[in-house]
C-alpha cells in the first residue's frame, strides 16, 4: 500500500516497506521522514490523506442495512445521521450537504452571524492551534468579558459537523459553552467560554500520578459529560486529556468535537478516528458505537492512576497491535498500590468486547466512583481512618461505609445479586491483602463482588513503560474501513 498526494502531501508506506508505519513528507521525488512519529503517534497526516475522498460511514443495526451495498447509499446514510436534530431538521434533511448544515447553525445560534466578529469582540493573542484552525483570546466589546474564539476554516465536512455538534451539546456544565457563531466566506468563528485552567494533559504531565480521590472526582466529571453526549446521540471519538480543558476552579470541560459523530440507537459507526493510544479496539476493526468513548476514558483513568498509558509502541502499528492483543495485568507491580475497586473499574472499562464493556451510566454507579465522590461516604471513611488507621483493626466504620455504599448502589440502579450486607468475613479477607492508601477502599471490593454492573471482565494488560506523551487526533480512514466514494 502506498498512498500519494500532490505537492507537499504525504506518503504512507505499507507494513512491508522498510520504514513501515512512518509517515513521510513528499517533497518532489525525495522523501524525508517526519521525526517524532513515536512522540506524537500522529494519525493526522494519515487522516488528511483520506479525508477528502472518504466520508465516514454510519452503519445501521447490524451493519447490513446498506441495502444495495453501494457507497452512495452509505454516504446518504452518513449525512442523514450527522445532520443535527435541531429545530430546522426538516430543512436540514432536504438541503445539500454543507449548505444544509450551515442553515441549521444559523437558526440555532441566532446571534452574531450577520455581524463581523470584530464588531463585537476585540481579538487577543492566540492560545491554541489545531488541525483546522486556531484558537485565540477575545474580549466582548460590550461586557468586557474574555472568551476563547476558535476559527475553523470552511471546507472540510468535519468542520461543519463540529460547529453543529457543539451547538447541540452546549449548555451542559461539562461541555465548553458555545456563546456565538460568526461566519464569513472562509471561516466559522466559534466564541466559547474561556477555560483558563489549561489542559488536563499539561496538568498530568506536571503532576504525575493522581491520588485515587482526585482521579475519581475528575473521572466522574468526565463520565458525566460523556454520558450526556451519549444521551444526546453524540459519540465524541477523541476523548483524551489533550481535549479536556479546566476552568479556573478546576472543573473539567470536554472540548474539541472535531471528530464527534451523531448516532441513534442501533446505529454504529465505521471509520478509523481518534488518537492512537486512546482508540478502542473495535475502532480498529471498523464497526463501533458510543462505547469507544468509555474505552478512551479508561485509558485516561489508567494514566491518572499510574502515570502511564497502557498501550504503547514504537510505531502506530505497534500501538494498534498492543490495543488489540496485549494482556493487561492489574495484579502486580505498580497496581499493588492501587485499590481493588479502582482496578475492578478499569478492568470493566478496558474490556475489548464492547458489548461486555461497562457503559458510561454504569461507570457512574461503580463503587469506586461512589465511594470517592459521595460526600457522606467519604466522611465515614475519614472517621474510620483517623480512629483506626486501618480497617482491619476495627471493621465497624468500614462496614458502615460498605453498607451505605450498597444502599447507594441499590438506589442508583445497580443490580444486586446478593443483597446481604457485607460482613466482617469479607472485611477480614482484606486483612491478607495489601492496603491501599486510603485503607478503607479495598473493603469496597466486597460490594463490587455483590454488584452486577456488566459482564465478567476479560484479560488485559498493563505494563507501564514510559510517561504519557501528548497525542494528536486523527480522523483516519483506511481502505478496508472506508468505502471511498
Ligand atoms: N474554550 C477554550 N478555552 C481555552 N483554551 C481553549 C479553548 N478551546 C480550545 N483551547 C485551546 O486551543 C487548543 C486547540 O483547541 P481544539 O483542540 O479545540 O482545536 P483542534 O483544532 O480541534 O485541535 P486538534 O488538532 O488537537 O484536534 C486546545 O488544546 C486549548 O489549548
Amino acid at each position: 500500500m502506498r498512498k500519494k498526494r500532490k505537492g507537499s502531501d504525504l506518503l504512507l508506506l505499507s507494513s512491508t516497506d522498510k520504514d513501515k508505519d512512518k509517515i513521510v513528507e513528499s517533497t518532489g521525488d525525495s522523501e524525508s521522514l517526519i521525526p517524532n512519529l513515536k512522540c506524537h503517534y500522529s494519525l493526522e497526516d494519515y487522516v488528511r490523506l483520506k479525508k477528502r475522498c472518504c466520508k465516514e460511514d454510519v452503519v445501521y443495526g447490524d451493519g447490513n442495512d446498506d441495502v444495495d451495498g453501494s457507497c452512495k447509499n452509505n454516504r446518504r446514510a452518513g449525512i442523514a445521521v450527522t445532520a443535527p436534530p435541531c429545530a430546522t431538521s426538516s430543512l436540514v434533511l432536504s438541503g445539500r450537504g454543507i449548505k444544509r448544515k450551515i442553515g441549521c447553525i444559523d437558526v440555532a445560534t441566532q446571534m452574531g452571524r450577520k455581524n463581523k466578529i470584530g464588531e463585537d469582540y476585540v481579538k487577543g493573542e492566540t492560545i491554541g492551534k489545531g488541525k483546522f484552525g486556531s484558537v485565540w483570546l477575545c474580549r466582548c466589546r460590550v461586557s468586557g468579558v474574555e472568551f476563547a474564539c476558535k476559527t475553523l476554516v470552511k471546507g472540510e465536512e468535519t468542520v461543519h459537523r463540529e460547529v453543529e455538534i457543539m451547538q447541540h451539546l452546549s449548555g451542559h456544565p461539562g461541555v465548553v459553552t458555545l456563546k456565538a457563531v460568526y461566519e464569513d466566506a472562509e471561516s466559522f468563528h466559534l466564541v466559547m467560554e474561556l477555560c483558563s485552567g489549561g489542559r488536563l494533559i499539561d496538568q498530568m504531565t506536571k503532576e504525575g500520578r493522581y491520588s485515587e480521590q482526585r482521579a475519581a472526582n475528575i473521572f466522574k466529571e468526565l463520565m458525566m459529560v460523556i454520558k450526556y453526549c451519549h444521551d444526546m446521540g453524540v459519540v465524541h471519538r477523541d476523548v483524551k486529556p489533550e481535549n479536556i480543558l479546566l476552568t479556573t476552579s478546576g472543573k473539567i470541560k470536554l472540548a474539541d468535537f472535531g471528530l464527534a459523530m451523531r448516532i441513534t440507537n442501533g446505529q454504529s459507526l465505521a471509520g478509523l478516528a481518534g488518537s492512537p493510544a486512546y482508540v478502542a479496539p473495535e475502532v480498529l476493526s471498523g464497526n463501533y458505537c458510543e462505547k469507544v468513548d468509555v474505552w478512551s476514558a479508561g485509558i485516561l483513568l489508567h494514566a491518572l492512576l499510574v502515570g502511564v498509558l497502557p498501550f504503547q509502541g514504537d510505531s502506530l502499528e505497534d500501538v494498534f497491535e498492543a490495543i488489540k492483543t496485549v494482556e493487561l495485568n492489574f495484579h502486580t507491580g505498580v497496581w499493588e498500590s492501587v485499590s481493588k475497586p479502582a482496578r475492578d473499574l478499569l478492568e470493566r472499562i478496558l474490556t475489548r468486547n464492547a458489548d461486555s464493556r461497562i457503559t458510561a451510566d454504569e461507570v457512574l454507579s461503580h463503587p469506586w466512583i461512589i465511594f470517592y465522590t459521595e460526600r457522606n461516604l467519604k466522611s465515614l471513611s475519614f472517621k474510620s481512618k483517623s480512629k483506626h488507621q486501618a480497617i482491619s483493626s476495627s471493621p465497624t466504620a468500614a462496614t458502615t461505609s460498605v453498607l451505605e455504599l450498597t444502599r447507594k448502589l441499590t438506589i442508583n440502579g445497580g443490580s444486586l445479586i446478593n443483597n446481604s450486607s457485607p460482613t466482617s468475613r469479607s472485611l477480614s479477607h482484606d486483612n491478607s491483602e495489601e492496603q491501599d492508601d486510603s485503607g478503607l477502599v479495598d473493603a469496597l471490593a466486597v460490594a463490587i463482588s455483590n454488584v452486577r454492573i456488566s459482564e465478567p471482565k476479560r484479560s488485559r494488560l498493563c505494563v507501564p513503560t514510559s510517561p504519557i506523551r501528548e497525542q494528536r487526533s486523527s480522523n483516519v480512514t483506511t481502505n478496508n474501513l472506508c468505502k471511498a466514494c
